[in-house]
């Protein structure tokens, strides 16, 4: 009657909090992460047949992830997904991909009397590092990485204006307006063969790359729309970061409403004389695009 078609199973939400204490000088580095695990394999049985002889049990593979952790540095988050990763397809004969998504959060060293703190730490805000790998037996290891809930605004240097316009179109051209967006940026590496090949790389380097030229592109450009503005910065970060094959963005773009307040007293508050607005919570504009190198075969 019936046949299984997907499976996957493991252990999401798993938090994670990793110190090093550096004794010598008293200074201790934080990390704190969300892990989530998948698994895939010769697991039919376990749906079709209540076998649970081919079940690594979602409680192990948690476990698994606190011993991990303990032997191998957490940070940078990509090469602890593939050291998790790798770690499942070759302790199980049965169990062929491992899918490791990994949520970094912020702690960023607080600064007291103009000095860095040598162990506190505060959340600077929403954003958060993001990788997803699967490392398939026989096939390596494929990672990408994010950055996402970055929330930016610029009160002007951006224009939108020469679009294409028909009996259904009400939006004024606007040669200055407020652009602000919640930056979900992607990158995506060249496959790797070992945890060996994952450990050369300087991951975190090139999470700084990808946040700098974003926040700087976002701050200078004159924006032309959101279009023209990720397309040079998924341009720049290909350009930084030669291992990585593709870049996407995936930008909301969230409005902000000027108020005509005329009625009351003539007030001007429009164009020119615009500094009261209205910021919407929805419906938003979403713009998405990825960037791979020139003759690599795209992906729309
Ligand atoms: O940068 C923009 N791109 C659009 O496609 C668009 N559409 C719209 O209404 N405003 C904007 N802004």
């Amino acid at each position: 009657m019936s046949q299984l078609s997907y499976a996957r199973y493991g252990k999401d939400n798993i938090r994670l909090y990793k110190v090093d204490k550096d004794e010598k000088t008293g200074i201790h580095t934080v990390i704190e992460q969300t892990v989530c695990i998948l698994l895939e394999g010769d697991i039919e049985t376990s749906y079709t047949k209540a076998d649970n002889s081919v079940v690594v049990a979602t409680d192990t593979q948690k476990q698994t992830c606190y011993i991990l952790a303990k032997q191998n540095p957490i940070n940078p988050p990509e090469q602890f997904a593939a050291v998790i990763g790798t770690h499942f397809v070759e302790t199980y004969p049965h169990i062929h991909a491992t899918h490791v998504k990994i949520i970094q959060h912020r702690w960023t060293r607080m600064e007291i009397d103009g000095k860095p703190h040598p162990h506190s730490f505060f959340r600077d805000g929403e954003e958060i590092r993001v990788v997803e790998s699967v490392t398939r037996e026989g096939e390596g290891i494929s990672l990408r990485s994010k950055i996402e809930k970055l929330l930016v605004l610029k009160s002007t240097g951006s224009a939108f204006h020469g679009f294409h316009r028909d009996e259904y179109t009400q939006l004024p051209e606007t040669w200055d307006r407020i652009l602000s967006t919640e930056v979900e940026a992607g990158w995506r590496w060249k496959s790797f063969k070992t945890v060996a090949e994952v450990k050369e790389v300087d991951f975190n380097a090139a999470w700084q790359a990808a946040r700098d030229i974003t926040l700087k592109t976002f701050a200078t450009d004159s924006s032309a729309s959101v279009q023209a503005t990720m397309y040079k910065m998924s341009d720049q970060i290909l350009a930084a970061v030669p291992l990585v094959d593709a870049v996407d963005y995936a930008l909301p773009n969230k409005h902000y409403f000027e108020i005509d307040l005329k009625w009351h007293k003539g007030l001007k508050n429009t164009g020119k004389d615009a500094t009261v607005f209205a910021p919407q919570s929805n419906p938003n504009g979403l713009i998405q695009c990825t960037v791979t190198r020139k003759g690599a075969k795209a992906r729309l």
